[in-house]
Protein backbone atom coordinates (compact mmCIF):
# COMPACT_ATOMS: atom_id res chain seq x y z
CA UNK A 1 0.00 0.00 0.00
CA UNK A 2 1.07 3.00 -1.26
CA UNK A 3 1.51 6.39 1.31
CA UNK A 4 -0.55 9.10 0.09
CA UNK A 5 1.63 11.83 1.80
CA UNK A 6 5.03 11.57 3.76
CA UNK A 7 5.18 14.32 6.34
CA UNK A 8 9.12 15.07 6.93
CA UNK A 9 9.40 15.60 11.34
CA UNK A 10 12.96 16.41 13.02
CA UNK A 11 13.29 12.98 14.37
CA UNK A 12 11.72 10.76 11.63
CA UNK A 13 9.22 10.84 9.03
CA UNK A 14 6.13 9.41 8.42
CA UNK A 15 3.65 8.15 5.74
CA UNK A 16 -0.20 9.04 5.67
CA UNK A 17 -2.51 6.78 4.24
CA UNK A 18 -5.94 7.41 2.81
CA UNK A 19 -7.93 4.77 1.21
CA UNK A 20 -11.35 3.71 1.87
CA UNK A 21 -11.60 0.61 4.00
CA UNK A 22 -8.18 0.61 5.04
CA UNK A 23 -8.77 0.02 8.63
CA UNK A 24 -9.29 -3.66 7.57
CA UNK A 25 -4.99 -3.41 7.01
CA UNK A 26 -4.36 -2.02 10.04
CA UNK A 27 -1.83 -4.56 11.24
CA UNK A 28 -0.05 -4.49 8.22
CA UNK A 29 0.50 -0.60 8.11
CA UNK A 30 1.49 -1.18 11.61
CA UNK A 31 4.07 -3.40 11.25
CA UNK A 32 5.64 -1.26 8.46
CA UNK A 33 5.44 2.50 11.03
CA UNK A 34 7.42 0.68 13.69
CA UNK A 35 8.80 -2.69 12.10
CA UNK A 36 10.39 -3.77 15.31
CA UNK A 37 7.79 -3.58 18.12
CA UNK A 38 6.95 -5.35 20.63
CA UNK A 39 3.21 -4.72 21.74
CA UNK A 40 0.44 -2.66 20.29
CA UNK A 41 -2.39 -1.14 22.60
CA UNK A 42 -5.21 0.56 21.40
CA UNK A 43 -6.54 3.89 22.83
CA UNK A 44 -10.11 3.87 21.03
CA UNK A 45 -13.30 6.74 21.60
CA UNK A 46 -15.96 4.75 22.83
CA UNK A 47 -18.39 5.51 20.18
CA UNK A 48 -15.84 4.96 17.54
CA UNK A 49 -14.65 1.58 19.31
CA UNK A 50 -18.69 0.41 18.88
CA UNK A 51 -18.67 0.85 15.38
CA UNK A 52 -15.23 -0.08 13.87
CA UNK A 53 -12.96 -1.73 17.10
CA UNK A 54 -13.67 -5.23 15.20
CA UNK A 55 -12.39 -4.23 12.23
CA UNK A 56 -8.59 -3.02 13.41
CA UNK A 57 -8.70 -6.16 15.95
CA UNK A 58 -9.64 -8.53 13.00
CA UNK A 59 -6.92 -7.65 10.99
CA UNK A 60 -4.37 -8.88 13.51
CA UNK A 61 -3.51 -12.90 13.48
CA UNK A 62 -5.91 -14.16 16.43
CA UNK A 63 -2.74 -15.34 18.56
CA UNK A 64 -1.75 -11.28 18.57
CA UNK A 65 -4.82 -9.73 19.22
CA UNK A 66 -4.01 -6.48 20.91
CA UNK A 67 -5.82 -5.35 23.71
CA UNK A 68 -8.07 -1.86 23.91
CA UNK A 69 -9.24 0.86 26.35
CA UNK A 70 -12.20 2.62 25.34
CA UNK A 71 -11.94 6.60 26.04
CA UNK A 72 -15.04 8.45 26.87
CA UNK A 73 -16.57 10.67 23.94
CA UNK A 74 -15.83 14.22 23.96
CA UNK A 75 -13.67 17.01 24.88
CA UNK A 76 -13.68 16.31 28.47
CA UNK A 77 -11.65 13.82 28.20
CA UNK A 78 -9.17 15.26 27.42
CA UNK A 79 -8.17 15.79 31.19
CA UNK A 80 -5.83 15.08 33.88
CA UNK A 81 -7.74 12.30 35.51
CA UNK A 82 -8.36 9.62 32.14
CA UNK A 83 -4.64 10.68 31.05
CA UNK A 84 -3.91 9.02 34.57
CA UNK A 85 -5.83 6.52 33.70
CA UNK A 86 -4.31 5.86 30.76
CA UNK A 87 -0.73 5.63 31.92
CA UNK A 88 -2.15 3.21 34.49
CA UNK A 89 -3.25 1.53 31.85
CA UNK A 90 0.02 1.21 29.65
CA UNK A 91 1.97 0.30 32.65
CA UNK A 92 -0.60 -2.84 33.62
CA UNK A 93 -0.32 -3.68 30.07
CA UNK A 94 3.43 -3.75 30.71
CA UNK A 95 4.25 -1.55 27.53
CA UNK A 96 7.80 -0.97 27.05
CA UNK A 97 9.63 1.41 24.71
CA UNK A 98 9.26 -0.45 21.66
CA UNK A 99 5.23 -1.06 22.28
CA UNK A 100 3.10 1.11 19.50
CA UNK A 101 0.10 2.66 21.11
CA UNK A 102 -3.08 3.25 18.53
CA UNK A 103 -4.86 6.52 18.66
CA UNK A 104 -8.19 5.92 17.35
CA UNK A 105 -11.19 8.30 17.25
CA UNK A 106 -11.01 11.78 16.32
CA UNK A 107 -9.25 14.61 17.75
CA UNK A 108 -9.79 14.13 21.12
CA UNK A 109 -8.45 10.41 21.37
CA UNK A 110 -5.60 11.61 19.14
CA UNK A 111 -4.18 14.34 21.51
CA UNK A 112 -4.56 12.48 24.97
CA UNK A 113 -3.35 9.32 23.37
CA UNK A 114 -0.51 11.03 21.31
CA UNK A 115 -0.04 13.17 24.92
CA UNK A 116 0.53 9.53 26.84
CA UNK A 117 2.58 8.42 23.95
CA UNK A 118 4.86 11.26 24.08
CA UNK A 119 5.20 10.88 28.14
CA UNK A 120 4.91 7.38 28.89
CA UNK A 121 8.44 6.31 30.03
CA UNK A 122 9.25 9.89 28.34
CA UNK A 123 7.98 8.51 24.54
CA UNK A 124 6.94 5.75 22.92
CA UNK A 125 5.46 5.30 19.57
CA UNK A 126 1.91 5.86 18.25
CA UNK A 127 -0.32 5.53 15.42
CA UNK A 128 -2.92 7.96 14.61
CA UNK A 129 -6.31 6.39 13.02
CA UNK A 130 -8.42 9.10 12.81
CA UNK A 131 -12.03 8.86 12.22
CA UNK A 132 -13.31 12.50 12.11
CA UNK A 133 -12.93 14.93 8.93
CA UNK A 134 -11.44 17.67 11.85
CA UNK A 135 -8.49 14.92 13.00
CA UNK A 136 -7.36 15.37 9.19
CA UNK A 137 -5.50 18.59 10.94
CA UNK A 138 -5.21 16.78 14.44
CA UNK A 139 -3.55 13.54 13.20
CA UNK A 140 -0.44 15.66 11.04
CA UNK A 141 2.41 17.83 12.76
CA UNK A 142 2.92 16.51 16.28
CA UNK A 143 0.94 18.47 18.71
CA UNK A 144 -0.15 16.49 21.55
CA UNK A 145 -2.00 17.06 24.43
CA UNK A 146 -4.21 17.89 27.20
CA UNK A 147 -6.99 20.73 28.66
CA UNK A 148 -6.51 22.62 32.15
CA UNK A 149 -9.87 23.47 33.57
CA UNK A 150 -8.71 27.39 33.04
CA UNK A 151 -7.54 27.19 29.48
CA UNK A 152 -7.66 24.85 26.25
CA UNK A 153 -4.82 22.38 25.37
CA UNK A 154 -2.20 24.22 28.31
CA UNK A 155 -0.46 20.91 28.91
CA UNK A 156 1.13 18.97 25.89
CA UNK A 157 4.14 17.91 24.19
CA UNK A 158 5.17 18.11 20.84
CA UNK A 159 5.54 14.63 19.40
CA UNK A 160 4.83 13.43 15.83
CA UNK A 161 3.34 9.74 14.95
CA UNK A 162 4.91 7.50 13.02
CA UNK A 163 2.23 6.96 10.94
CA UNK A 164 -1.48 8.26 10.32
CA UNK A 165 -4.02 5.67 8.63
CA UNK A 166 -7.16 7.88 7.69
CA UNK A 167 -9.97 5.33 6.51
CA UNK A 168 -12.51 7.76 5.03
CA UNK A 169 -15.06 5.28 4.61
CA UNK A 170 -16.13 5.54 8.67
CA UNK A 171 -16.53 9.14 8.34
CA UNK A 172 -20.10 7.90 7.04
CA UNK A 173 -21.07 7.52 10.71
CA UNK A 174 -20.28 11.12 11.68
CA UNK A 175 -23.25 13.26 12.97
CA UNK A 176 -23.93 16.62 10.66
CA UNK A 177 -22.54 18.78 13.56
CA UNK A 178 -18.67 16.95 13.66
CA UNK A 179 -18.93 17.30 9.47
CA UNK A 180 -19.22 20.84 10.30
CA UNK A 181 -16.72 20.96 13.09
CA UNK A 182 -14.26 19.29 10.90
CA UNK A 183 -14.91 21.74 7.74
CA UNK A 184 -13.83 24.81 9.68
CA UNK A 185 -10.06 23.52 9.68
CA UNK A 186 -10.42 22.72 5.66
CA UNK A 187 -11.80 26.52 5.29
CA UNK A 188 -8.73 27.72 7.81
CA UNK A 189 -6.13 25.78 5.47
CA UNK A 190 -7.62 27.49 2.54
CA UNK A 191 -8.17 30.98 4.64
CA UNK A 192 -4.34 31.21 5.41
CA UNK A 193 -2.79 29.23 1.94
CA UNK A 194 -4.31 29.87 -1.23
CA UNK A 195 -7.73 32.28 -2.71
CA UNK A 196 -7.94 29.62 -5.42
CA UNK A 197 -8.60 26.87 -2.87
CA UNK A 198 -10.89 28.74 -0.90
CA UNK A 199 -13.08 29.92 -4.10
CA UNK A 200 -13.00 26.18 -5.16
CA UNK A 201 -14.61 24.94 -1.90
CA UNK A 202 -17.32 27.79 -1.82
CA UNK A 203 -18.17 26.91 -5.58
CA UNK A 204 -18.42 23.53 -5.04
CA UNK A 205 -18.82 22.46 -1.57
CA UNK A 206 -22.62 23.62 -0.62
CA UNK A 207 -23.44 20.62 1.52
CA UNK A 208 -21.41 18.70 3.60
CA UNK A 209 -23.33 15.40 3.30
CA UNK A 210 -22.66 14.90 -0.08
CA UNK A 211 -18.63 15.60 0.24
CA UNK A 212 -17.85 11.94 -0.23
CA UNK A 213 -15.66 9.51 -2.43
CA UNK A 214 -12.93 10.89 -4.88
CA UNK A 215 -14.05 14.40 -4.34
CA UNK A 216 -13.32 13.77 -0.33
CA UNK A 217 -10.08 12.27 -1.09
CA UNK A 218 -8.87 14.70 -2.72
CA UNK A 219 -10.41 17.60 -0.31
CA UNK A 220 -8.47 16.16 2.40
CA UNK A 221 -5.37 15.69 0.65
CA UNK A 222 -5.76 19.22 -0.06
CA UNK A 223 -6.07 20.19 3.20
CA UNK A 224 -3.22 17.55 4.75
CA UNK A 225 -0.81 19.17 2.63
CA UNK A 226 -1.40 23.00 3.64
CA UNK A 227 -0.50 21.56 7.10
CA UNK A 228 2.38 19.63 6.23
CA UNK A 229 4.09 22.44 4.32
CA UNK A 230 3.89 24.24 7.54
CA UNK A 231 4.77 21.64 10.26
CA UNK A 232 7.98 20.68 8.14
CA UNK A 233 9.18 23.96 7.99
CA UNK A 234 8.41 25.26 11.16
CA UNK A 235 7.74 21.89 13.70
CA UNK A 236 7.63 23.64 17.28
CA UNK A 237 6.07 26.73 16.40
CA UNK A 238 9.15 29.13 16.60
CA UNK A 239 7.47 30.88 13.70
CA UNK A 240 5.27 30.50 10.80
CA UNK A 241 3.05 27.23 12.80
CA UNK A 242 1.26 29.79 14.46
CA UNK A 243 -0.71 30.84 10.88
CA UNK A 244 -2.29 27.37 11.80
CA UNK A 245 -3.54 29.24 14.64
CA UNK A 246 -5.88 31.38 12.63
CA UNK A 247 -9.24 31.38 14.17
CA UNK A 248 -7.93 30.16 17.32
CA UNK A 249 -7.13 32.83 19.97
CA UNK A 250 -10.75 33.84 20.25
CA UNK A 251 -12.23 29.86 19.20
CA UNK A 252 -10.49 28.29 22.21
CA UNK A 253 -11.16 31.18 24.84
CA UNK A 254 -15.12 30.49 23.70
CA UNK A 255 -14.69 26.96 24.06
CA UNK A 256 -13.22 27.37 27.52
CA UNK A 257 -16.09 30.19 28.44
CA UNK A 258 -18.19 27.75 27.00
CA UNK A 259 -17.47 24.93 29.08
CA UNK A 260 -15.15 22.01 27.06
CA UNK A 261 -17.77 20.21 25.18
CA UNK A 262 -20.42 22.25 24.85
CA UNK A 263 -19.21 24.06 21.25
CA UNK A 264 -17.54 21.74 18.91
CA UNK A 265 -14.12 22.78 18.24
CA UNK A 266 -14.61 23.56 14.67
CA UNK A 267 -17.86 25.92 15.39
CA UNK A 268 -15.88 27.86 18.20
CA UNK A 269 -12.73 28.38 15.75
CA UNK A 270 -15.60 29.23 12.95
CA UNK A 271 -16.35 32.48 15.02
CA UNK A 272 -12.88 32.60 16.10
CA UNK A 273 -12.15 33.31 12.16
CA UNK A 274 -14.55 36.05 11.33
CA UNK A 275 -13.52 37.26 14.43
CA UNK A 276 -10.02 37.38 13.02
CA UNK A 277 -10.86 38.54 9.42
CA UNK A 278 -13.19 41.73 11.09
CA UNK A 279 -9.63 42.49 13.30
CA UNK A 280 -7.72 41.96 10.14
CA UNK A 281 -9.96 44.79 8.12
CA UNK A 282 -9.92 46.67 11.25
CA UNK A 283 -6.15 46.77 12.29
CA UNK A 284 -4.36 46.07 8.69
CA UNK A 285 -7.25 47.54 6.36
CA UNK A 286 -7.32 44.44 4.72
CA UNK A 287 -9.81 43.51 1.51
CA UNK A 288 -11.24 40.31 2.63
CA UNK A 289 -14.54 38.89 1.88
CA UNK A 290 -16.01 38.81 4.47
CA UNK A 291 -19.51 39.22 3.68
CA UNK A 292 -18.85 36.23 1.26
CA UNK A 293 -17.42 34.36 4.16
CA UNK A 294 -20.20 34.75 6.34
CA UNK A 295 -22.93 34.31 4.18
CA UNK A 296 -21.16 30.59 3.13
CA UNK A 297 -20.47 29.52 6.56
CA UNK A 298 -23.62 30.22 7.64
CA UNK A 299 -25.33 28.70 4.96
CA UNK A 300 -23.54 25.37 5.94
CA UNK A 301 -25.09 25.95 9.47
CA UNK A 302 -22.44 27.50 11.41
CA UNK A 303 -24.06 29.82 14.33
CA UNK A 304 -21.43 32.46 13.92
CA UNK A 305 -20.67 35.05 16.37
CA UNK A 306 -20.52 33.41 19.59
CA UNK A 307 -18.41 35.42 21.10
CA UNK A 308 -21.55 38.16 21.55
CA UNK A 309 -23.28 35.39 23.70
CA UNK A 310 -20.27 35.55 26.16
CA UNK A 311 -18.60 38.99 27.95
CA UNK A 312 -16.17 40.38 26.27
CA UNK A 313 -14.00 40.83 29.70
CA UNK A 314 -13.74 37.27 30.68
CA UNK A 315 -12.84 36.38 26.68
CA UNK A 316 -9.61 39.10 27.01
CA UNK A 317 -8.76 37.28 30.31
CA UNK A 318 -8.99 34.07 28.64
CA UNK A 319 -7.04 34.84 25.28
CA UNK A 320 -4.18 36.22 27.60
CA UNK A 321 -3.60 32.61 28.49
CA UNK A 322 -3.13 31.38 24.52
CA UNK A 323 0.18 30.38 23.84
CA UNK A 324 0.57 33.03 21.36
CA UNK A 325 0.39 35.49 24.00
CA UNK A 326 3.92 37.16 24.82
CA UNK A 327 3.96 39.22 28.21
CA UNK A 328 0.24 40.03 28.54
CA UNK A 329 0.29 40.94 24.82
CA UNK A 330 -2.57 39.21 22.81
CA UNK A 331 -0.97 37.95 19.39
CA UNK A 332 -3.65 37.11 16.70
CA UNK A 333 -3.00 35.58 13.29
CA UNK A 334 -4.27 37.80 11.33
CA UNK A 335 -4.61 38.30 7.37
CA UNK A 336 -3.44 40.96 4.55
CA UNK A 337 -5.20 38.71 2.37
CA UNK A 338 -6.34 35.45 1.66
CA UNK A 339 -3.58 33.52 1.88
CA UNK A 340 -1.04 35.92 3.69
CA UNK A 341 -1.17 35.29 7.04
CA UNK A 342 0.66 37.04 9.62
CA UNK A 343 1.23 37.24 13.19
CA UNK A 344 0.18 40.58 15.00
CA UNK A 345 0.27 42.17 18.44
CA UNK A 346 -3.87 42.84 19.23
CA UNK A 347 -4.65 45.97 21.39
CA UNK A 348 -6.79 45.41 24.01
CA UNK A 349 -8.92 48.54 23.35
CA UNK A 350 -9.78 47.13 20.22
CA UNK A 351 -10.43 43.49 21.00
CA UNK A 352 -12.73 44.87 23.49
CA UNK A 353 -14.10 46.94 21.03
CA UNK A 354 -15.16 44.85 18.31
CA UNK A 355 -16.00 41.84 20.98
CA UNK A 356 -18.84 44.45 22.03
CA UNK A 357 -19.80 46.11 18.88
CA UNK A 358 -22.74 44.62 16.70
CA UNK A 359 -21.04 43.32 13.47
CA UNK A 360 -22.89 44.44 10.30
CA UNK A 361 -23.69 41.21 8.14
N1 LIG B 1 -3.42 18.31 17.75
C1 LIG B 1 -3.86 19.12 16.81
O1 LIG B 1 -3.11 19.57 15.92
C2 LIG B 1 -5.32 19.46 16.76
C3 LIG B 1 -5.85 20.08 15.62
C4 LIG B 1 -7.21 20.38 15.60
C5 LIG B 1 -8.01 20.04 16.69
N2 LIG B 1 -7.47 19.44 17.76
C6 LIG B 1 -8.30 19.02 18.89
O2 LIG B 1 -9.20 18.01 18.41
C7 LIG B 1 -10.34 17.96 19.27
C8 LIG B 1 -11.60 17.86 18.44
O3 LIG B 1 -11.54 16.67 17.67
P1 LIG B 1 -12.85 16.10 16.95
O4 LIG B 1 -13.61 17.21 16.34
O5 LIG B 1 -12.43 14.97 16.12
O6 LIG B 1 -13.74 15.66 18.18
P2 LIG B 1 -13.90 14.28 18.97
O7 LIG B 1 -12.68 13.49 18.97
O8 LIG B 1 -14.53 14.65 20.26
O9 LIG B 1 -14.99 13.50 18.09
C9 LIG B 1 -16.25 14.11 17.90
C10 LIG B 1 -17.42 13.18 18.21
O10 LIG B 1 -17.58 12.28 17.12
C11 LIG B 1 -17.61 10.93 17.58
N3 LIG B 1 -17.01 10.16 16.50
C12 LIG B 1 -15.71 10.17 16.14
N4 LIG B 1 -15.55 9.46 15.01
C13 LIG B 1 -16.76 8.99 14.66
C14 LIG B 1 -17.23 8.21 13.58
N5 LIG B 1 -16.43 7.83 12.58
N6 LIG B 1 -18.53 7.91 13.54
C15 LIG B 1 -19.38 8.34 14.51
N7 LIG B 1 -19.00 9.10 15.55
C16 LIG B 1 -17.69 9.42 15.62
C17 LIG B 1 -16.89 10.94 18.90
O11 LIG B 1 -17.34 9.90 19.74
C18 LIG B 1 -17.28 12.31 19.45
O12 LIG B 1 -18.53 12.23 20.08
C19 LIG B 1 -10.29 19.21 20.12
O13 LIG B 1 -9.90 18.86 21.41
C20 LIG B 1 -9.22 20.06 19.45
O14 LIG B 1 -8.58 20.90 20.38
C21 LIG B 1 -6.14 19.14 17.82
O1 LIG C 1 -1.24 22.26 14.44
C1 LIG C 1 -1.28 23.42 14.81
O2 LIG C 1 -0.26 24.09 15.03
C2 LIG C 1 -2.58 24.09 15.02
O3 LIG C 1 -2.64 25.20 15.52
C3 LIG C 1 -3.80 23.35 14.59
C4 LIG C 1 -5.06 23.72 15.34
O4 LIG C 1 -6.15 23.40 14.48
C5 LIG C 1 -5.27 22.91 16.62
O5 LIG C 1 -6.54 23.19 17.15
C6 LIG C 1 -4.19 22.99 17.68
O6 LIG C 1 -4.38 22.00 18.67
C7 LIG C 1 -4.13 24.32 18.39
O7 LIG C 1 -2.93 24.40 19.04
P1 LIG C 1 -2.62 25.27 20.32
O8 LIG C 1 -1.13 25.33 20.33
O9 LIG C 1 -3.27 26.61 20.11
O10 LIG C 1 -3.18 24.55 21.48
ZN1 LIG D 1 -7.98 23.56 15.56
Amino acid sequence: MDESLLIHSASHSYPVWIEDGIRHHTAELVRKAVPDYTKVFIIADENVGKLYIEDILSSFPAESRPDYTLLPAGEMSKSFAEYERLITECLQQGLDRKSVILAFGGGVTGDIAGFTAATYMRGIPFIQIPTTLLAHDSSVGGKTGINHPGAKNMVGAFHPPHGVIYDPEMLRTLPPEEWRSGYAEVVKHALISDKPFLNWLMENVQDLSLLQGERLKELLKKSIQVKADVVQKDERESGIRAYLNFGHTLGHALESYAGYGKLTHGEAVASGMIFAVRLSRAELNAALPENELRKYLASLGYRLDLEKEAEAVKLIQLMKKDKKTAGGRINFVLLEEVGRPVLKRAAEETLLHLLENEVAK
